[in-house]
Formats: C-alpha cells, sequence, structure tokens
C-alpha cells in the first residue's frame, strides 16, 4: 500500500463532498495517535505532540507550517510549553478530506 505522506495533495473543490464518518474513520486506521474529533458539526484530525520545552514545540510548529505552505493546505496550531497540538480539516467543504490525512501522515514524519 502507498505510503500517505507521499501521496499528491490535490487543491479540494468545494464541490468535493467531504468524507463522510465511515470513510474518515477507515482512513484514520492509516494514522496512529491522530483522532477525529467534531466542532460545530465538522469533522476534524487532531494530534497532541509532546516536547521538552517551549522553543523545542515552536520549532515544530514551523516545520509543520512549512508543510502547509508547501501543500497550501493549513492546519490550525495551538503551541503551548512543551506541546503542540495540530488540527487539520478542509474549511472549504467544512470536513475532512484525504488532502487532511496525507497531510496528518506529513506531519508525523517532521515531528521528531
Ligand atoms: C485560497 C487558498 O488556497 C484556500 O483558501 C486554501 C488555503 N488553505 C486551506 N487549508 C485548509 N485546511 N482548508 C482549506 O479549504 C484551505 N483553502
Amino acid at each position: 500500500m502507498e505510503k500517505l505522506a507521499s501521496l499528491i495533495c490535490e487543491p479540494c473543490s468545494k464541490n468535493v463532498p467531504p468524507l463522510s464518518p465511515k470513510e474518515a474513520f477507515t482512513r484514520l486506521k492509516s494514522l496512529s495517535q491522530w483522532q477525529i474529533v467534531e466542532h460545530d458539526g465538522i469533522m476534524k484530525l487532531s494530534r497532541c505532540f509532546k516536547f521538552r520545552d517551549f522553543a523545542s514545540a515552536l520549532a515544530f510548529t514551523q516545520r509543520v507550517g512549512d508543510i502547509a505552505e508547501q501543500a497550501g493546505h493549513h492546519p490550525v496550531i495551538i503551541t503551548e510549553w512543551a506541546k503542540t497540538t495540530v488540527t487539520w480539516w478542509t474549511h472549504t467543504i467544512k470536513g475532512l478530506q484525504l488532502n487532511d490525512f496525507i497531510l496528518a501522515a506529513r506531519t508525523d514524519e517532521v515531528a521528531d
């Protein structure tokens, strides 16, 4: 099976429906330590990354930002002392699409 992180992120048009819960939870099996959360009826993919201090959490934040800019797809990132929470979803369709899972996998790759 192809590595999720190496799949191509396609620009997501607003006509594409979000993944169904069944599809989203199936995709979730390809990730570890991520969870699907729901805010205002919108399913999102979220994970909290722990670090030894704020500087490490901030450096990771920048690496995630670089991934987002490269893909043209952006998460919510909450950076605190020794932890960074990253939450992905596709704003234009108010839900999850494959891009979100691809970028979550790429986020894991820059976590160490
Ligand atoms: C114009 C710009 O490309 C769009 O607004 C992009 C920016 N980044 C984005 N990021 C996310 N997560 N969802 C979007 O729908 C989205 N749209």
